[in-house]
């Protein structure tokens, strides 16, 4: 489990990262969306201790990831691909990951076997590897010690569609044998194949987050109010399910009119309603992102 309380990441005036709380749970996919620059990567490195957090706390199976004894038997971490030295061959790095960890010596050809690198690759340079080649290494070291917990930033990148669809089953059979996996990516399709559960950030702060069969839920209103609390305590009162959208709004899976009239009757009112339009994860991503796209604000979106 990957559990992050209210962390944020400031760097002089601007806030990269702005009092972020969310859970990636065992069992399950977390797919991390958000345009460039809305501080996924800043977030990642955080819970891997390579960035400090200017407040809140990010832990790993309950702890700091400093305070684990050996990381990498607890948590897989491929941040960057090219992060890796490019005189040596891609054997010789997990060798290297093999011996740091107190591993087996037959786990190197298991994880290349794992991801596919054959001993021709194995053997070579990784300065001689292409992008979708540098992910597979980044994945076999971070699978080389048989985590519970796989952190991966943006791992689709680079893959042909068949190393895509690769990729994504083997995410699937991690989370499947009780796994946590936390993956960011641009790949919006990419991520609602795979997620199960997903956060979307941007300009530092969670728009949402939730399963993402309530997220995408066909059949839904989008509600803002200046009440938020009491409106959602009304809507669970009712038994009618809903995700939180940045800090005014909610995603409810009931018709406008439905969530209009438990609105009124809780006394709260409502600035905007109306129907989620069944959208796809694109639609979602750039309604709840608008305002940090750097190209075509949807119309309509969200503040
Ligand atoms: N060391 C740093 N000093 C100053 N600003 C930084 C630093 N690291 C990150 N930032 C800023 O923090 C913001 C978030 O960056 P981050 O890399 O986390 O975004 P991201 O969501 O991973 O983006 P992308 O999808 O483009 O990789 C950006 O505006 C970035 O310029």
């Amino acid at each position: 489990m990957i559990t992050l309380e209210s962390v944020s990441r400031t760097y002089g005036d601007f806030t990269a990262v702005d009092h972020v709380t969310f859970t990636a749970q065992p069992g399950r996919v977390t797919g991390f969306l958000g345009p460039n620059g809305a501080g996924k990567s800043t977030t990642m490195r955080i819970v891997v201790g390579l960035t400090h957090p200017t407040t809140g706390s990010a832990t790993v199976s309950g702890r700091r990831y400093v305070d684990l004894p050996n990381p990498g038997r607890e948590v897989g971490v491929l941040l960057d691909a090219s992060a890796q030295h490019a005189g040596r061959t891609g054997r010789e790095i997990l060798t290297i990951a093999q011996r740091f960890m107190g591993l087996p010596r037959a786990r190197v050809e298991e994880v290349l076997d794992r991801v596919g690198l054959t001993p021709d690759e194995s053997a070579r340079r990784v300065r001689d590897y292409s992008l979708g080649m540098r992910q597979r290494l980044g994945l076999a070291t971070a699978l080389i010690g048989d985590p519970s917990v796989l952190i991966l930033d943006e791992p689709a990148n680079g893959l042909d569609p068949a190393g895509i669809r690769w990729m994504r089953g083997l995410l699937r059979d991690f989370a499947d044998d009780g796994g946590t996996v936390l993956l960011s990516s641009h790949l919006l399709h990419e991520v609602e194949v795979v997620a199960d559960d997903l956060v979307v950030i941007g300009n530092g702060r969670i728009v949402a987050q939730g399963a993402k069969s309530d997220l995408l839920a066909s059949a839904g209103s989008m509600v803002r109010t200046t009440d938020r609390d009491v409106l959602a305590r009304a809507l669970d009162a009712a038994g009618i399910p809903m995700s939180h959208v940045g800090t005014d709004a909610l995603m409810v899976q009931a018709d406008a009119d439905q969530v209009g009239h438990t609105a009124f009757a809780a006394g709260v009112p409502v600035l905007e309603l109306r129907a989620a339009d069944g959208a796809g994860l694109e639609e979602m991503f750039l309604q709840l992102t608008a305002d940090t796209q750097r190209d075509n604000q949807p119309e309509g979106a969200l503040a």
